[in-house]
């Protein structure tokens, strides 16, 4: 397998009506396997980046490769790459098409042109995982946002692609329903399946991923783990974005003890341990 599962090289993006590209000469590889954090300004071009990203937009500038082959836009092939890259919307209301949760989680498996008996395990399956049972016959347009946002993730799931593009999965969701989200996130990606997801929750990609890209103006800025990449505070704050709580926290319990005591005082490791903790809970 290759190491990379998506590629963008020196892809740019303008809507017809934009006044400048929305992705500019973006260079970006998507290791295998891995559980990446995407996050940058309001308007940066994330959303963009994951409509390019399986194949609802099409460059007008570079390529875009799934493992290692340029994608081909013809129906056919955009089918092919759709249940290998699954994109969950920002606005569950763009995704949602059927009348009732059940139908909606079915939809996707009907197009692959599954048995019945199959199609109702799966979906009964999925409505389980999502927390959906007292909803699965209910009218969509009786949701709430943030159970439209549930089902709109289960739509997707329930297809199983080898990578799962999530644009602010959190959004709309409650504390709880965003715990259970990252406990199946935990589970989709332990089966193999990249992730790729979009966040302005700084503190849940510190804890959640182990690859994170920064974007700018449609470029990436900055790539890494987030512990190199947090700890690049220069560049961020000139982005406006921050840094997480933890990485704060850290800076100012460094301040508190001189370098040459750190190593032979307790109570600056028992702070470090305490902070690590704090980061898991975050
Ligand atoms: N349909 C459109 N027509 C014209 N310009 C657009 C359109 N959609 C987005 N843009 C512009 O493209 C740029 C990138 O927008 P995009 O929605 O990709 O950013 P984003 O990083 O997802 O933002 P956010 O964090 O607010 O969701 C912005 O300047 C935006 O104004």
């Amino acid at each position: 397998m290759s190491e990379w599962i998506l590629e963008f090289a020196g892809t740019s993006y303008s809507y017809p009506c934009g006044s400048r590209s929305a992705i500019h000469d973006l260079n970006l590889k998507v290791p295998a396997g891995k559980r990446c954090g995407l996050i940058g300004q309001n308007g940066c071009g994330k959303t963009t980046f994951f409509l390019l990203a399986n194949g609802l937009y099409q460059p007008q500038q570079g390529i875009i490769s799934w493992r290692g082959e340029p994608f081909r836009y013809d129906r056919k092939s955009l089918m092919q790459l759709r249940q290998q890259i699954g994109l969950v919307f920002q606005n569950p209301e763009h995704q949602l098409v059927a009348s009732t949760v059940e139908e909606d989680i079915s939809y996707g498996l009907y197009n692959l042109g599954l048995r019945e008996s199959e199609i109702a395990q799966q979906v009964q399956q999925a409505i389980e995982q999502f927390d959906l049972s007292e909803l699965a016959r209910e009218p969509i347009h009786n949701l709430s946002l943030g159970q439209k946002k549930r089902v709109s993730i289960a739509d997707i799931m329930v297809l199983k692609p080898k990578l799962l593009l999530l644009d602010e999965p959190t959004a709309y969701l409650d504390p709880r329903h965003t715990r259970q989200l990252i406990g199946l996130l935990q589970q989709i990606h332990s089966t193999g399946t990249t992730i790729l997801l979009a966040s302005h929750d700084l503190d849940f990609i510190y804890r959640w991923a182990d690859w994170v890209f920064v974007m700018d103006r449609g470029k990436l800025i900055l790539e890494g783990t987030p512990e190199t990449v947090f700890a690049q505070r220069d560049v961020l704050e000139q982005l406006q974005l921050g840094v997480p709580l933890a990485i704060e926290l850290m800076e100012q319990i460094r301040a508190m003890f001189p370098a040459d005591d750190r190593s032979k005082n307790p109570a600056f490791e028992q702070w470090q341990q305490q902070i690590l903790q704090a980061r898991r809970l975050l």
